[in-house]
């Protein structure tokens, strides 16, 4: 109870959530003022801590305790001081990524303005690079020192993000001396966190992580030394490495949607509405044959209600499981008779590693899909009508089941392949050279209906032209800044005033 008799407020800030504390410079005129006066010599600490506000947005608030006796004022910052310490998760060092060019080229700005201040009151030392070429992050990754970092830093948006993604498991590939090329071969995990400032076009790994686009929460969510493991999908064909999906990997609709906006870059972030409204029009299939090993391991399934969020225990009993088969020694065993095969014409084969919710589509394309649970949603819409395509679009955005139409099938997956007609077609070494120039004629020709001509795979926003892929899910590959989207029990959790007091 507070001296006048107010009654003292029950909040609490948690020693986890404290950004810094540091000693009060108290001069003349506060010292002056207010109920200070009082005190002949006040010696005063400000602790800066989490404040939660809503929609997931984190600020950094402050607030000043005063006294008389320095000695008590100094042994609470001493106190204060090495509990932080003793929280090994927090970064010391960071190396810092910024893509001056991405989003509306404000990566720099936002990195000096919102993100270094926060970093230097949180005694976070950072290394920053300001790229000069597209894959500058990526090579510089495998020529520094990183594992003097606790963490790599990218402002930029999902591109920039990939580009690390893959600098950092490339290089930990290449210290531990595995082939990437092997699509059997497990990988090692990365250890040292990756942090997103979001800073591009599209930040929807961000997002999907964060729960919010904003870069001063994903500065906090860094400082706290957050941890979210993410699974990883690595891409193959014939044994050669193509990429790594940590979003939607998408063949078919979300493909040509991202093939045709990269032609019109000049149109700025309209572009996506242009060319997903001409898509839709064109109403493309694919014919191919998809096969796929379902995951076993995991607790879920694509049509559960709950969503992942922080602490998701489904993420965590898969992970216990994984580590249960391990110690038995039954990790990766490959299970060559599980495939189930599926051939067909389809309009869109979208495998998400994550429910790929961003702020257009908050329930994402498979509201149920875990960040960290080691398996992929496979979608599969078969060809319908143009009107059936449209309602399962439209029921990305209101409250019913996507899933819920006899032309769309969800499967949980650890591993998949797709290979489409075309390629069966020439791999099957059909003499009929007459077809093979009526089918140069059709992809010549989109107007022609005959749906010969492949499309391109959208890897995490990114092209990928391949029309055969190997697909294999990696449980929680790597680990972000980060925690997942967090559940606000109630309204009073995060609209605590402001003068908390710290207990
Ligand atoms: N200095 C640079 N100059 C040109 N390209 C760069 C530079 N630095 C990074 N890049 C590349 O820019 C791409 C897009 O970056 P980023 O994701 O940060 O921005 P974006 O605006 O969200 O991207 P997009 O235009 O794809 O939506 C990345 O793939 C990255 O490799």
């Amino acid at each position: 109870e507070e001296e006048d008799g107010c009654k003292a407020v029950e909040n609490v800030v948690p020693a986890c959530e404290i950004v810094a504390v540091e000693e009060t410079e108290i001069d003349k005129k506060q010292c002056d003022s207010g109920k200070w006066q009082k005190m002949s010599k006040p010696h005063a600490f400000t602790v800066h801590y989490i404040k939660r506000a809503r929609n997931h947005r984190w600020r950094c608030s402050e607030i000043t305790f005063w006294c008389i006796d320095e000695q008590l004022c100094n042994q609470w910052i001493q106190a204060l001081k090495e509990l932080l310490d003793s929280q090994k998760s927090r970064p010391k060092r960071l190396l810092v990524y910024i893509n001056p060019y991405g989003g509306k080229r404000q990566g720099k700005r936002i990195y000096e303005q919102k993100v270094a201040p926060l970093f230097n009151l949180a005694s976070i030392s950072a290394d920053v690079v300001i790229t000069e070429h597209a894959n500058h992050a990526k090579d510089n990754l495998f020529e520094v020192n990183i594992y003097k970092y606790d963490g790599i830093v990218c402002v930029g948006g999902d591109g920039m993000f990939s580009e690390v993604m893959h600098g950092l498991i490339g290089r930990i590939q290449k210290d531990s001396g595995i082939d990437q090329n092997n699509p059997k071969t497990p990988l090692a995990q990365c250890s040292i966190r990756i942090g997103i400032i979001p800073a591009g076009s599209t930040d929807c790994i961000c997002y999907a992580t964060v729960g919010i686009i904003d870069p001063e929460t994903s500065a906090l969510h860094i400082i706290v030394g957050d941890c979210q493991p993410l699974d990883v999908s690595s891409i193959h064909h014939n044994n050669t490495f193509l990429k790594y999906s940590v979003s939607l990997l998408g063949y078919g609709f979300y493909g040509d949607i991202l093939k045709d906006s990269e032609k019109k870059r000049w149109m700025g972030p309209m572009r996506y509405d242009f060319s997903g409204f001409k898509t839709f029009l064109s109403h493309q299939y694919y014919e191919g044959t998809v096969s796929f090993q379902p995951a076993k391991g995991t607790v879920g399934s694509p049509r559960d209600k709950e969503s992942c969020r922080t602490g998701c225990h489904i993420c965590r009993q898969t992970k216990q499981l994984e580590e249960q088969q391990k110690n038995y020694g039954l990790e990766h065993k490959e299970v060559e008779d599980e495939w189930k095969v599926i051939k067909g014409k389809f309009l869109a084969i979208n495998a998400v590693n994550m429910s790929c919710a961003c702020p257009r589509s908050p329930k994402g394309l498979s509201p149920a899909a875990h960040l960290a649970d080691g398996s992929a949603d496979l979608i599969l819409v078969r060809k319908c009508s143009r009107f059936n395509f449209l309602r399962y679009l439209v029921r990305h955005t209101n409250q019913d089941d996507q899933f819920d139409f006899p032309f769309v099938d969800v499967y949980r997956v650890k591993r998949f392949q797709f290979t489409s007609k075309h390629l069966e077609d020439n791999e099957s070494d059909i003499k009929d050279v007459g077809k093979k120039r009526f089918g140069q004629f059709c992809s010549d020709h989109p107007a022609c209906c005959c749906n010969l001509a492949n499309s391109t795979w959208n890897c995490d926003g990114e092209t990928l032209d391949s029309s055969a892929v190997e697909v294999r899910v990696h449980c929680q590959l790597v680990k972000l800044f980060a925690r997942g989207i967090e559940i606000y029990k109630d309204e009073a959790a995060y609209n605590l005033s402001s003068n908390e007091l710290l207990s």
